[in-house]
């Protein structure tokens, strides 16, 4: 392109520095040691990708795995919250240093920079972007075995320019039901093929209610679609996860780290699996 000012955040041709996103990928603060990077991902927002993001942390960790969150979803940062993170970001001569949660989680997120937690970004497009790679590169991340970023929702500007700048060894895409019979789920599915990140699957939140006596699972939403959508998108179904009271109390507690359930087990042996096959 004669006129390319190297910024594809904001331009929509499709050339062929494009098709190579590795071309402007920031580098790793040189202090850092981050083994494998997996992006969550979600076609619009409030399907519980932070949830999920959250929740994925704490289960690599509970095996025995060192893992960080990197909270990307500058406009509405909502990983310190659930893990009950309030104090400011600290730095040293040699970078910006994550906090670290009960169970020795790194976590970095744009409310741990603000003054106040309820401050709202009103950035645009390239700023939140480029906050997203200091967030990579001026932060000291220790020994990482698995780092989680909670991408911002949906596929517009923000997120692709998010996805270009971060080297995602996979993305984990998080749907509601009701998202599954739009075409929600086909435009992040396309985005990841278009930034060649392979897709290692998908989770559905919100899936059903189970009733506390009887065990009975209801479909709030009508039958599930996953399945459908899954074959039809070639995508490994990664888990389901239930509406429930003890999810949303853990999340606003900010006791995320300490949910039952073994939902997430099943995208954590796929998440190990990725470190195998490299091997
Ligand atoms: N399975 C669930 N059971 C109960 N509450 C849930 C569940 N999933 C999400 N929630 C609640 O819904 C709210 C939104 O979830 P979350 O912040 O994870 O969504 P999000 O997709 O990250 O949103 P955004 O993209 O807008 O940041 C949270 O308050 C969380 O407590």
């Amino acid at each position: 392109m004669s006129e390319c000012n190297h910024d594809c955040g904001s331009c929509s041709e499709n050339c062929a520095e494009r098709q190579n996103p590795a071309d402007f990928k920031e580098s790793l603060n040189e202090m850092s040691s981050v083994k494998k990077v997996i992006g969550v991902v979600s076609g619009k927002g409030g399907v519980g990708k932070s949830l999920v993001t959250a929740m994925m942390a704490v289960t690599l960790n509970r095996r025995g795995y060192n893992t960080a969150v990197l909270d990307a979803d500058v406009t509405g940062p909502s990983i310190p919250k659930v893990f009950g993170v309030k104090e400011r970001a600290q730095a040293n001569e040699f970078g910006l240093l994550p906090a670290r949660t009960k169970s020795g989680i790194d976590i970095m997120s744009i409310n741990m920079l603000l003054e106040n937690d309820d401050d709202p970004v009103v950035w645009r497009g390239p700023i939140i972007a480029g906050t997203v790679k200091q967030f990579w590169t001026d932060v000291i991340w220790t020994d990482v075995d698995y780092m989680f970023v909670d991408m911002p929702p949906g596929t517009g500007d923000v997120p692709l320019t998010v996805f270009q700048s971060l080297p995602l060894d996979g993305i984990i895409i998080v749907t509601s039901p009701q998202e599954l019979v739009s075409m929600i789920v086909a435009k992040a599915v396309n985005m990841a093929k278009m930034m060649n990140i392979p897709i290692l699957g998908v989770v559905e939140n919100m899936s059903y209610v189970q009733c506390p006596d009887c065990g009975k699972k209801i479909q709030v939403f009508g039958e599930s679609h996953l399945e459908e959508a899954a074959a039809k998108y070639d995508l490994q179904i990664l888990g389901r996860i239930p509406m429930t009271p003890d999810l949303s109390r853990v999340c606003d507690q900010g006791v995320i780290e300490l949910f039952e359930g073994d939902w997430m087990e099943h995208a954590a042996d796929v998440i190990e699996k990725i470190e195998e096959d490299a091997e």
